[in-house]
C-alpha cells in the first residue's frame, strides 16, 4: 500500500487529498506520480475507476507556479461531460494551492468562456474542437504550457480527433511533457502516439483481464424483438440504484427511453444531437437520482464517473471492444461491485467472441427470466426490503393500524395485499422501437472497420473468429444487487453518439 506522502507532493496538494478523503495511492497512481513529477512522458493504462484523473491530476497540480498568470497544463478529453467532470476533480486537487482551473466545451456561450479565460486560469481543461477555436480567437494561447494531458488517450487519437489534436499539439512548445491515459491503450494506436512523445514509458497497470474483476459480466441471447420485454424484466428483477442503458444510434437511445417512460421507469436519454442545456440537465437529475435510468449511446461510456450505478445494460453490443470496457466501466468504480448485461441476437455472436478475446474475460450466459420467474424474482425483492424494514425496527406509529387490518382479515391475507401493492405488476404497455439491424456478421473481416460511421481507427487490427463455445456457461444472475454499491467538440463525432 502506498501513501501519497511517500510519492513526494507538496503539503498544499496532500491538504486536498486528505480533503477528498484520499488516503492510500491506486497502483497507477502509485505508478505514475512518481515518474510524471520528474517531467517525463508516459502512456498510463489501468482498468475504469481505478483513479488515472488523478493520477495526472495530482503532478500536474503540484507542479503549477501558482505565482504565474499564464496557462501552464492542458488536459483533452473527448466528451464535453467528461471534460465538466475532470475540471472538477482538478478543481478539487488544486484547492490546497488555489489552482485556478477553467473548462472549455462546445455547446456553452462562447464569449462567457473568453470572459473566464481573461481571469488567467492556471490549467485548462476542454474538448479539442472548441479549444481549437479559442486558438484560433487568439483567447487561448498555450506558448507557456509545459504539461499536455490526453485523458481517453486512444479515443483521442482516433479518426474523429487526431487531425484536432495533431493541431493543438503544434501550439504548445515541443520541450513539453506529455501524458496519456486510458483503460484501453490498442497496440497500433500506441505506436502513433508515441510520435508525439519524447522516449515515452508505458505504464500498465498488471491485470489479468481489462475489465475490472469488480463487475459481473453476463450476456443474454435474444432475438431483436424480444429485447425490450426482457430488458424490463430485467429492470424489475434486478432493481437497480442507477442504470445506464446503452444503445446504438440516436433514434435508439430516444425510443428506448421512450419506451421505459412509457412502461413506467423514470427514464432519460442523452446523446449529441440534444441541446449542451439538456444534456446537463439530464446527467444532473441521473446523478441526483431524479431519474434512476440512463438511456445513452457512447457519448456517455467514456469517463464519466458516478456513484450509484449499480447496473449497465448494452442494449445494444458495442462495435468495437474498447467501447465495451469502456461502458460497462461506468460501474465498479472505486472498489464497489456492479453487473454487466450485454444483449445478442444470435447473429452478433462472433462480437462476443470478440470482446472476450480482447478483454480476456468470459462473460456468463444469462438466461432470460420468464414473466413468473420475473414476478416471482421482484416478490423476493419486496420481501427482502420487508425484512430490512423490520429490521431497523421503526415501525411504532404503523402498529395499531397494523393491529387493526388484522381484526379484519388474516394476516397471510393483509401480507399478501401488500405484496400486490409494492410489486410492479408485468406491463405490457405496447411500445414502438424501430429494428436495429444486427451488426454485419464478421467473418474474417476486420472488426474495428467503422469507417462509414467516422468513429474507426486509423490502423485497423483483425481479430480471429474462432474461440471458444460459450453455451456452457449458463447461470441465472437474477440477484439483486444494491448491496455492494453506495457541437463544436462533437463536430467530429460519428452520427452514433
Ligand atoms: N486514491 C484514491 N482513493 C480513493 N478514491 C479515489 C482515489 N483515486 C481516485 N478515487 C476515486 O475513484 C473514482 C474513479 O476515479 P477516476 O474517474 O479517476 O477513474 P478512471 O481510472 O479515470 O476511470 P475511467 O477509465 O472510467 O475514466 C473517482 O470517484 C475518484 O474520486
Ligand atoms: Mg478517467
Amino acid at each position: 500500500m502506498v501513501k501519497f506522502q511517500d510519492l513526494g507532493i507538496s503539503s498544499a496538494t496532500m491538504k486536498s487529498l486528505n480533503r477528498m478523503g484520499f488516503e492510500e495511492a491506486t497502483p497507477i497512481q502509485a505508478e505514475t506520480i512518481p515518474l510524471s513529477l520528474q517531467n517525463k512522458d508516459l502512456i498510463g493504462q489501468a482498468q475504469t475507476g481505478t483513479g488515472k484523473t488523478a493520477a495526472f491530476g495530482v503532478p500536474l497540480v503540484d507542479k503549477v507556479d501558482i505565482s504565474s498568470d499564464v496557462v501552464q497544463g492542458i488536459i483533452i478529453a473527448p466528451t464535453r461531460e467528461l471534460a465538466i467532470q475532470v475540471s472538477e476533480e482538478l478543481y478539487k486537487i488544486g484547492y490546497g494551492k488555489r489552482t485556478r482551473v477553467l473548462s472549455i466545451f462546445g455547446g456553452q456561450d462562447i464569449n462567457r468562456q473568453i470572459r473566464a479565460l481573461k481571469k488567467n486560469p492556471h490549467i485548462i481543461v476542454g474538448t479539442p474542437g472548441r479549444i481549437l477555436d479559442h486558438i484560433n480567437r487568439k483567447t487561448l494561447r498555450l506558448d507557456n504550457v509545459s504539461t499536455v494531458i490526453l485523458d481517453e488517450a486512444d479515443e483521442m487519437l482516433n479518426m474523429g480527433f487526431i487531425d484536432d489534436i495533431e493541431s493543438i499539439l503544434s501550439k504548445i512548445p515541443e520541450e513539453r511533457q506529455t501524458l496519456l491515459f486510458s483503460a484501453t491503450m490498442p497496440p497500433q494506436i500506441r505506436r502513433m502516439a508515441e510520435r508525439f512523445m519524447k522516449e515515452p514509458q508505458v505504464v500498465k497497470v498488471k491485470a489479468k483481464e481489462m475489465t475490472t474483476p469488480l463487475i459481473e459480466q453476463y450476456y443474454v441471447e435474444t432475438q431483436e424483438k424480444t429485447k425490450f420485454d426482457i430488458l424490463t424484466r430485467l429492470l424489475d428483477i434486478q432493481s437497480p440504484e442507477l442504470a445506464i442503458i446503452f444503445g446504438r444510434t440516436k433514434r435508439r437511445v430516444d425510443e428506448l427511453s421512450e419506451a421505459l417512460n412509457l412502461r413506467g421507469y423514470t427514464a432519460e436519454g442523452i446523446h449529441g444531437d440534444l441541446s449542451q442545456a439538456k444534456r446537463m440537465s439530464v446527467l444532473r437529475k441521473f446523478k441526483e437520482g431524479t431519474i434512476d435510468v440512463l438511456v445513452a449511446t457512447d457519448v456517455a461510456a467514456r469517463g464519466l464517473d458516478i456513484s450509484g450505478v449499480t447496473h449497465v445494460y448494452n442494449f445494444d453490443i458495442p462495435q468495437d471492444p474498447e467501447s465495451y470496457v469502456h461502458r460497462i466501466g461506468r460501474t465498479g468504480r472505486a472498489g464497489k461491485e456492479g453487473m454487466a448485461i450485454t444483449f445478442i441476437t444470435y447473429r452478433e455472436r462472433s462480437y462476443l467472441q470478440v470482446v472476450e478475446k480482447v478483454t480476456n474475460k468470459k462473460m456468463e450466459k444469462l438466461i432470460p427470466p420468464t414473466v413468473d420467474q420475473a414476478i416471482e424474482g421482484q416478490q423476493k425483492a419486496v420481501m427482502e426490503k420487508i425484512m430490512n424494514i423490520i429490521d431497523e425496527n421503526n415501525l411504532d406509529s404503523y402498529k395499531s393500524t397494523a393491529d387493526e387490518l388484522l381484526k379484519q382479515k388474516d394476516a397471510s391475507t393483509v401480507v399478501a395485499a401488500v405484496l400486490k401493492m409494492l410489486t410492479k405488476e408485468p406491463d405490457t404497455t405496447p411500445v414502438r422501437l424501430t429494428e436495429e439491424k444486427p451488426l454485419p456478421q464478421r467473418r474474417d473481416r476486420k472488426f474495428n472497420d467503422r469507417n462509414s460511421s467516422g468513429g474507426g481507427y486509423k490502423g485497423k487490427k483483425s481479430y480471429s473468429n474462432s474461440g471458444s463455445n460459450s453455451n456452457s456457461r449458463q447461470r441465472q444472475g437474477y440477484s439483486n444487487k444494491r448491496s455492494g454499491q453506495s457541437s463544436s467538440s462533437y463536430s467530429k463525432s460519428n452520427s452514433y453518439r
